[in-house]
């Protein structure tokens, strides 16, 4: 199947001109995107509870209207639903059904909601993704750095016969053209590879992989930091190399010894287990049974969540981490 790729020539700002892009939240994405309409000319609303964190940084950041969810809704032509996974459902039951306007475009950077049927939206309104693949800063220092991530868009629901062109200039406001833009059939492609990526490989898998990587050094009376650099910082410079060149040209940068030793031995650490681990992840979410626990873990007020992220900040990892980054910080002073 050929994923069909857009860049700025593809994408009309104007399609936007005249319109109201209400934001609702303004954290990692919502914040990150909505600079970056801003700063490409859209009339951005910003939605989020009256006097809170994020209302008070939209204030300072400026050049954006600030008001409550319910009164960005109104009479928005396009509301991008950049809430927490978690919230949407009962936000949008509560502030945003109520007040979308009959032919508006509703967003989503992630389809949870879409996938899982935990929003349901009126025939009359386009149902549209614009997924960045990447996390909220990076996206806006790229935007800013005059590029951009990439992003896939989708539609949902075309009730005007504009979703896509709606999406595509979405993507162009935040840069996302710049680097390409790729349309993917339905919201379930991004929500199951997003799901699976962010818990079998680029957060959970990776995050365990260093955990336990430096945790071994360490039960080895390796001095904490040494075991630091090698399974934690040197991380980003040999992506950075998967990133530039791919694999081959990762492998060929680094020694024959690393070479050899790396090949040789790596089935030891991701092996079939492994995989058939990684298996059982992308079964739980196709099922819905991830979804189902999610949902449980919110109303549970997200007792577990909080618990684990405790754990998390308590590691020796994170301590080490924190006097390597002040050690750098005095270099940059
Ligand atoms: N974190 C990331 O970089 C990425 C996130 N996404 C998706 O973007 C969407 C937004 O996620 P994030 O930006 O990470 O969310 P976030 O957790 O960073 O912040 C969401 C914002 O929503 C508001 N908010 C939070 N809880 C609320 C509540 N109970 N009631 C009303 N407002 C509330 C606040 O303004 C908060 O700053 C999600 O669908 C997520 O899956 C997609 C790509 C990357
Ligand atoms: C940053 C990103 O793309 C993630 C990991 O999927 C997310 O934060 O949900
Ligand atoms: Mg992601
Ligand atoms: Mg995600």
């Amino acid at each position: 199947m050929d994923t069909k790729i857009y860049h700025d020539e593809d994408a009309d700002l104007n399609v936007l001109k005249g319109k109201k892009v209400a934001v609702l939240g303004y954290g990692a994405q919502g914040r990150a995107q909505a600079l970056s309409f801003r700063d490409s000319g859209f009339d951005v609303t910003i939605g989020v509870r009256e006097n809170g964190p994020s209302w008070k940084k939209a204030k300072e950041d400026g050049g954006m209207t600030v008001t409550t969810m319910d009164k960005a809704v109104k009479d928005a032509d396009v509301v991008l639903m950049l809430l927490p996974d978690e919230t949407q459902p009962d936000i949008y039951k509560e502030f945003v059904e109520p007040n979308l306007k009959k032919g508006a475009a509703l967003d989503f950077a992630h389809g949870f909601a879409i996938t899982y049927k935990l929003i349901v939206p009126p025939k009359d309104v386009d149902v549209i993704m614009m997924a960045p693949k990447a996390p909220g800063d990076a996206e806006r220092q790229q935007f800013v750095e005059g590029f951009g991530v990439p992003a896939l868009i989708a539609v949902h629901q075309d009730a005007t016969g504009n979703a896509k062109k709606i999406a595509l200039a979405l993507a162009k406001g935040l840069g996302c053209t710049r680097a390409g833009t790729f349309e993917v059939d339905n919201f379930d492609y991004e929500t199951k590879s997003d799901l699976f990526g962010e818990q079998a490989v680029e957060c959970g898998g990776l995050s365990k992989l260093i955990e336990e990587g430096f945790q071994t050094l360490v039960d080895q009376g390796f001095p904490p930091i040494v075991a630091y650099f090698e399974c934690c910082h040197e991380n980003k410079l040999i992506i950075d190399l998967v990133t530039q060149g791919g694999m081959a040209y990762m492998w060929n940068v680094c020694s024959n010894t690393a070479k050899y030793g790396g090949l040789t031995r790596r089935d030891k650490v991701i092996n079939k287990d492994s995989v058939a681990g990684m298996k059982e992840i992308y079964r739980e979410i196709d099922s819905g049974e991830f979804k189902t626990e999610w949902r449980q873990e919110w109303a549970n007020g997200l007792k577990n969540l909080h618990a684990m992220m405790d754990d998390e900040s308590k590691l020796q990892l994170e301590k080490t981490g924190a006097e390597v980054r002040a050690l750098f910080q005095r270099k940059a002073n």
